[in-house]
């Protein structure tokens, strides 16, 4: 019944107004899914490659199409990223682009839902997942890659642990946005948004974090349960071998420096998640980092890791990070997804799913984090983009996908 009887792709706009890869799967007992590919800024120097659009889909239609159509069943997740691996025959996707295997990918992934009637977060995850919802990571205040002559660390984002239901938090989070914007205007410090939708002032981090902290007090007050925040410092980003460490706009750090400079805002501001906080290189000092503050706050790599198991393996046996960024576009699949969260999981480090600063309206991640038990889910605070995934996550949680 799932057999995929046809697989269309075409080139359709990114939120950045880029090109990327859109993926419908038709299956033989009328099945349908439909998955668009995101794209990175501040790319990780191990993630599988994108190409461009119509490369990626010129050289799918010739080398994956073939081994899937008539060949394999959508709802067999495993089959279909094991055929896309094989079409693809490298190790990071570079014939066949990770943008448009993760594409098909999720787009078998809807079109095995579809046929089986279930929400896609019941068919990755079965019956027995689906009671437990992401807290939502709301980026509120970046620079970085993601906006010029803004802060140095790429992303401040809210945390509202405390949130009875995921609906309460998605508004507690938007209510953080809004909430940041007012106190810019009050300092007179107007901001443009970046990549993301977060505000991008012209402020040190220092401020940054002043603000974020008055804007998730404020809000915590107002809607009576606990917002703490948390950063993507993108630390690859700030690493500079040349200049000898993290190059801020104040100075440079050097490695021993900025474990420290962390280790004190996760103290000061009771930080609850750092993400790359160090270079993507430095297994030793992220172990360090998560020596001194694992066990009071989520150290988690992203470019680290490259939600890719052999770099995960490395960082356990390292005791590098105690959490795994995952990002399906970053390894190609849902099912190289989904292996490194189960490696993750059976080694105590947590899962946070997560969106790239290019995005879509595909909102297969929410399903992902559901299905995964993923006690956290970064995707944005506003911009249609973003709503797409926090809205599909209110929807399950009410019962209506
Ligand atoms: O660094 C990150 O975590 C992401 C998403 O916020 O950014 P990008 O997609 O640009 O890599
Ligand atoms: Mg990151």
């Amino acid at each position: 019944m799932t057999l995929i009887t046809d697989i269309r792709l075409r080139r359709v706009l990114d939120s950045r107004g880029n090109a990327t890869v859109e993926a419908d799967v038709l299956t033989e007992s009328g099945g349908f899914g439909r998955g668009k590919a995101p794209s990175g800024a501040s790319t990780g120097e191990y993630e599988a490659i994108e190409l461009p659009a119509q490369e990626a889909i010129a050289n799918a239609r010739d080398d994956a199409l073939p081994r899937l159509v008539g060949e394999v069943h959508a709802g067999n997740q495993r089959d279909v990223d094991a055929a896309l691996r094989a079409a693809d025959g490298s190790d990071d996707f570079s014939e066949i682009g990770a943008n448009s295997a993760v594409a098909i990918s999720m787009a078998a992934a809807k079109a095995g839902a579809d046929v089986l009637g279930a929400p896609l977060f019941q068919h990755l995850g079965g019956t027995f997942r689906g009671n437990e919802y992401p807290t939502p990571l709301g980026n509120i205040i970046g620079g970085g890659e993601h906006a010029a002559d803004a802060t140095n660390i790429q992303e401040f984002l809210a945390a509202p642990v405390g949130a009875p239901s995921v609906e309460d938090a998605v508004f507690a989070n938007a209510a953080v946005h809004q909430e940041v914007h007012d106190i810019l205007a009050e300092r007179d410090l107007p901001a443009g948004k970046g990549d993301e939708g977060a505000w991008a002032p012209s402020v040190s981090d220092d401020e940054a974090f002043e603000i974020m902290n008055e804007a998730v007090e404020t809000v915590a007050d107002d809607f009576g349960f606990a917002i703490t925040f948390g950063l993507d410092v993108a630390g690859a980003e700030l690493y500079d071998d040349d200049e000898g460490g993290y190059v801020y706009d104040d100075g440079v750090k050097s490695t021993e420096e900025q474990i420290e400079y962390i280790a004190e805002k996760v103290e000061e501001y009771d930080l609850v998640y750092v993400e790359d906080p160090l270079d993507e290189n430095d297994y030793e000092a992220f172990a360090d980092l998560t020596d001194r503050v694992g066990d009071q706050t989520l150290v988690c790599g992203d470019d680290l890791f490259v939600t890719n198991v052999e770099r995960l393996e490395a960082g356990i046996a390292a005791g590098a990070g105690n959490s795994i960024l995952i990002k399906p576009n970053q390894i190609g699949t849902l099912t190289d997804a989904v292996d490194a969260i189960e490696l993750a999981t059976r080694n105590g480090y947590e899962s946070v799913v997560s969106h790239r600063s290019g995005e879509t309206e595909d909102t297969t991640i929410a399903h992902l984090a559901v299905a995964t038990d993923a006690p956290f889910i970064k995707t944005g605070a506003v911009g249609g983009e973003r709503t797409a995934k926090l809205n599909e996550l209110i929807r399950i949680e009410d019962n209506a996908v």
